[in-house]
């Protein structure tokens, strides 16, 4: 049996209870196998693969806190530091109901092969818990945050661990928990990135994860002679990483005509207002209803299960920007029926392992989350850089060295593709790329290290 074949099989029985982690696990290490194969004796015998399946650490733990009614409610908490071969850990905390030690763990494996793609150095972790922000008030998420840090505080610091916003977690989850670290450990040191501006935040850090998506996407299109310019795209999700999606895409001459929340999505046939959606998501922390309710062009649909969504109209590319999973082999083929030319994961993992086989051999240009929204860790490094030298860049500074970063991963993940001929669908496989791409520096820098 192959090493990539056996790795897959412990992998598969120790994991038994992380679907989203073995889905993960399983389109890295597939797509490694050109690798693996050439150096196998050498990976073997360092035990490579068992290795970089395996978290450093898993830490898991009680997050007690008083809801507005003084009831005491108790939420799990969670940090996977998962490799730290390149740099501290780094990746966001995400807070959402479904949650859980696998869920972390996918989001966490994905962000060391990520990390190694934005060229910085950053090692790979997330976090998070199962508590649920909405309907929350200030003071609850206050709580919530203070007693969550509480515990974290103790397993993170600037050159250690240093983790950031993902789903659920924004600018003010983010400035509670910086808060109580400081409280705690009674040190100002850049811990968190995603920080406020006046408090050792990035200019482009809030736009960077859904900019560097489109920077991005423009370089697979102009590589392939094509220009976005007058296109139409539609765009999943609602939050940080869709409305700055939405918000470049139409800088770049793109219609956007759809996005999405948890409950439902929008059909805009004019183009999403994107201050409108601003207003809706960023300020009310209000239902997309909201910004039907108050733009005539619009159309809100209620979610049913087995409907297309955002995946049914026919469009030129497709971002899908909300979460794991939500774009599924039936959305794959409406979309190719659709013509659409690419799409391109503002999301992590949000399209299943079926749907982007079908969209590769069906000649549609996609590219993967790890590489497609590095854009935000890359910036968030950015962060951690400035807060080391006490300094603060422009908004203009930070933005073209996104851009440059993007056009870097884009060239990165083709070159790495060519390197070993993987191709599907007439085109270079950019899933193999990335995963290749990100491993060889993460290897590298493994074996260099010794048996740790
Ligand atoms: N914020 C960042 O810098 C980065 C975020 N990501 C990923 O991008 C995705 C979106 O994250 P953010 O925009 O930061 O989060 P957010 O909390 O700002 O927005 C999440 C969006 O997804 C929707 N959503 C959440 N769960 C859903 C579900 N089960 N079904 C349908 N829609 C759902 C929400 O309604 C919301 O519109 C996540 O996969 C996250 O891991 C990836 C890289 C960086
Ligand atoms: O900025 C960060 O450190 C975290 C970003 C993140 O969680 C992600 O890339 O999925």
């Amino acid at each position: 049996m192959s090493y990539v074949d056996e790795v897959l099989e412990q992998l598969k029985k120790k994991n038994a209870s992380e679907p989203e982690f073995l889905q993960a696990a399983t389109e890295v290490l597939d797509s490694l196998r050109p690798v693996i194969d050439a150096n196998e004796q050498l990976y073997r015998k360092e035990a490579i693969l068992e290795r970089i399946t395996e978290p450093d650490r898993q830490i898991m733990f009680r997050v007690p806190w008083v809801d507005d009614n003084g009831q005491v409610q108790v939420n799990r908490g969670f940090r996977v530091q998962f490799n730290n071969a390149i740099g501290p850990y780094k990746g966001g905390l995400r807070l959402h109901p479904s949650v859980n030690l696998g869920i972390i763990k996918f989001l966490g494996f994905e962000q060391i092969f990520k990390n190694s793609l934005t060229t910085l150095p950053i090692g790979g972790g997330k976090g998070g818990s199962d508590f649920d922000p909405k309907g929350k008030s200030d003071r609850e998420i206050m709580a919530f945050c203070q007693s969550f840090m509480t515990e974290l505080s103790k397993y993170i610091g600037a050159d250690v661990d240093v983790p950031a916003g993902d789903i659920g977690t924004g600018a003010r989850e983010i400035g509670f928990m910086f808060g109580q670290y400081k409280r705690i450990q009674g040190m100002f040191e850049g811990v968190l990135t995603g920080k406020g501006l006046t408090w050792g935040g990035s200019l482009a850090r809030t736009q960077a994860t859904g900019y560097g998506l489109l920077y991005l996407t423009d370089a697979l299109w102009r590589d392939h002679g094509k220009s976005l310019e007058g296109k139409t795209a539609a765009v999943s999700g609602s939050g940080n990483v869709a409305i700055y999606a939405i918000e470049k895409a139409q800088q770049l001459g793109v219609k956007v005509v759809t996005c999405s929340d948890s409950t439902g999505w929008i059909y805009d046939p004019e183009g999403i207002d994107v201050a409108l959606l601003k207003e809706v998501k960023e300020v009310k922390r209000a239902r997309l209803t909201e910004y039907a309710a108050a733009k005539s062009s619009a159309q809100y649909f209620e979610k049913k299960n087995g409907e297309h969504g955002v995946w049914q109209y026919k469009v030129d590319l497709a971002l899908p920007c909300a979460t794991q999973n939500e774009l599924d082999l039936e959305d794959a083929k409406m979309l190719v029926s659709n013509g659409v030319t690419s799409v391109t994961e503002g999301a992590n993992m949000p399209t299943t392992l079926e749907a982007t086989k079908y969209l590769q051999e069906n000649g549609v240009l996609f590219v993967g989350g790890k590489a497609a929204n590095a854009g935000g860790v890359a910036t968030s490094a950015l962060e951690m850089s400035q807060n080391s030298e006490r300094l603060s860049w422009t908004f203009e500074e930070v933005d073209s060295k996104l851009k440059g970063i993007m056009e870097t991963i884009y060239a990165n993940i083709s070159d790495a593709a060519k390197r070993y001929n993987m191709t599907v669908g007439g085109n270079d496989d950019y899933v193999a790329g990335a995963n290749i791409a990100g491993f060889e520096k993460v290897v590298d820098a493994m074996l260099a290290q010794g048996v740790c």
